[in-house]
């Protein structure tokens, strides 16, 4: 059994025990390993160190690959056990049937129930009760339709702005030259977190401006892995090891209260003070349920906007991060969408995805975004599902599975199943374009497997809104750059590597750590400006 990676520790032990680049500035210190040492002489903070090293690193959840090579060595094919009561599923019937069509007899598996805050205190992603995940998806749902984003995105695009105003001037330093490289990982996590800063709560958190709440990164990542560690293993949530297991956490966890707490407060008074604002959070703020008129409570509103940040930026962040990988290192893609981006637009400014768009034009461009989640999808994992209780169980591919077992399937295994997506390790937007090679009915077959939002009632109801941030992002890069893998040792951070651990070989394979959502690092790519960058000088 394997545990996601450990938090945004010192650990440079990736998810299934290979080396990645450490995700933190904070150094891998020789002296926190057991290893050589009298236990006698070692002091509490490192001896509680090493014992979480040690437990992060045996007790682990199979991670998205580790979930493909089980489907592969399974002799059955379909489906695997996970553990006594766990069934692992691998086709478009097993994923719909689980998510969607035989969604009356599933119900969120009761691992989530781990993840609660407190006792009683839900939120859309953690409710299990069908009734009380309605409405809490009606609200929020509200503050995502197309009205809403289409009001936003004047505001996505200022944050967009920024982030090419950052390249602009990393890029501008190098005159007519090549940009020193930059890390995209980061650059697209600050654009995550101050776009959905906005969105969500009306005011942005300044990453891409300055390094005040960078700390938000690490503290989100420690807090998605705890989730997926205790979603997978609620026993361990019981057993209060959070000390062992998240020994950085729980200051960075002070650090996100504090500034979460004081967002919230600015938030609710402002909505008190009458200076009412249209973002997600007033959907939610001002919710009641119109059968028993009942509202979101402070602690649980506390909870979605948690949930929300996690949800909304870690996910963009991760698509796009993975667009600037691929398009870096299949070059003949990168000419093909900077050729569309150029030809269909007449400035950076004429970008946008609202009224009278040319957005739509860009078919190419939206073949790449859906090619990179297909490969890189940002919540791969599998979305766990238990057998409702009083079902009488459900038949899935074949398989009976008992009332109160959980079910689940893997995005990442789904989106490489060969079958339905040959030669699926390599970034082809062009199966996504009708062609003399490629059939209506073979995208059909690709679409019905595509599912990086997952679909039905628990499916994302940011799509929109993703679609959005990921669009406008990549098209004004394109616009304003060329861009290419950086030169050299970083050029090949993020990437997989050959010699390295088995589900990590592929030097063409953007490389995800699965958590909740994901992280990474990297790719880390040069920029050399193309366009009038003046405005943002
Ligand atoms: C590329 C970007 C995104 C991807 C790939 C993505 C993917 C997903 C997936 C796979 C789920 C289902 C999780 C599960 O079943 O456990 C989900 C749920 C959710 N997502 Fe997204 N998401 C993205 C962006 C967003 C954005 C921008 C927002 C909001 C602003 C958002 C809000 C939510 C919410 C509220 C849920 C919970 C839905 C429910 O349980 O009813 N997501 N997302």
């Amino acid at each position: 059994r394997q545990m996601t990676d450990p938090p945004s520790s010192s650990l440079s032990i990736a998810t299934d025990g290979s080396s990645i680049h450490s995700l933190t500035s904070r150094a891998h210190s020789p002296r926190s390993s057991l290893i050589g040492m009298e236990l006698t002489t070692v002091p509490l903070a490192s001896f509680m160190s090493a014992l979480s090293k040690i437990i992060n690193f045996t007790v682990r959840a199979p991670t998205h690959w580790q979930s493909r090579r089980a489907h592969i060595n399974n002799r059955l094919g379909k489906a695997f056990r996970e553990g006594p009561n766990k069934m692992v599923f691998n086709t478009v019937t097993a994923f719909h049937d689980i998510n969607a069509n035989k969604a009356k007899l599933v119900q969120k598996s009761r691992g989530y129930l781990s993840m609660l805050p407190a006792p009683g205190v839900y939120n859309i992603h953690t409710s299990i009760d069908k009734s009380l995940h309605r409405f809490k998806r009606r609200m929020i749902s509200q503050g995502l339709s197309d009205q809403c984003m289409r009001e936003f995105e004047p505001s996505l695009l200022q944050h967009v702005n920024k982030f090419i105003g950052n390249l602009a001037r990393l890029a501008a330093a190098n005159q007519g030259q090549w940009s020193v490289p930059i890390n995209m990982t980061k650059q697209c996590k600050y654009l995550g977190f101050d776009v959905m800063g906005e969105f969500g709560f009306g005011q942005s958190f300044q990453l891409l401006d300055k390094p005040d709440n960078r700390f938000l990164i690490d503290a989100v990542t420690a807090a998605s892995h705890r989730s997926a560690v205790y979603g997978q293993f609620p026993d361990l949530a019981k057993a209060k090891l959070d000390k062992i297991l998240y020994p950085h956490a729980s200051s960075l966890r002070m650090k996100y209260m504090r500034l979460m707490t004081r967002l919230l407060r600015e938030r609710l008074k402002a909505e008190t003070d009458g200076h009412t604002k249209r973002d997600l959070f007033s959907f939610i703020v001002n919710a009641t349920d119109s059968e028993t008129g009942r509202g979101f409570s402070q602690a649980e509103l506390w909870s979605e906007a948690r949930f929300l940040l996690i949800a909304g930026s870690d996910t963009a962040s991760t698509g796009l991060a993975a667009l600037f990988f691929y398009l870096s290192r299949y070059t003949e893609c990168f000419e093909k969408a900077a050729k569309e981006v150029r030809s269909t637009f007449t400035s950076g400014s004429d970008i946008h995805s609202g009224l009278n768009s040319k957005m739509p034009q860009c078919v190419y461009l939206r073949a790449c975004i859906d090619e990179a989640m297909r490969m890189t999808p940002p919540a791969g994992g599998i979305l766990w599902r238990e057998v409702s209780p009083g079902s009488g169980g459900i038949v899935i591919d074949g398989h009976y599975v008992p009332e109160g077992c959980d079910v689940g399937a893997s995005i990442y295994c789904v989106q490489h199943n060969e079958e339905y997506f040959p030669n699926s390790f390599k970034f082809d937007p062009d199966r996504w374009i009708v062609s003399d090679i490629n059939s209506k009915e073979d995208i059909e077959i690709a679409k019905q497997a595509f599912v990086p939002f997952s679909l039905g009632p628990r499916g994302c109801p940011g799509k929109t809104m993703a679609y959005m941030e990921l669009s406008n992002a990549i098209a004004k890069s394109l616009w304003y750059f060329d861009f290419k893998a950086a030169e050299g040792s970083l050029g090949a951070v993020g990437a997989g590597r050959p010699g390295g651990s088995k589900g990590r070989l592929r030097p063409k394979e953007f490389q995800l750590l699965d958590y909740l959502t994901s992280t990474h690092d990297g790719p880390y790519i040069q920029f050399k400006i193309r366009a009038d960058i003046e405005e943002f000088l």
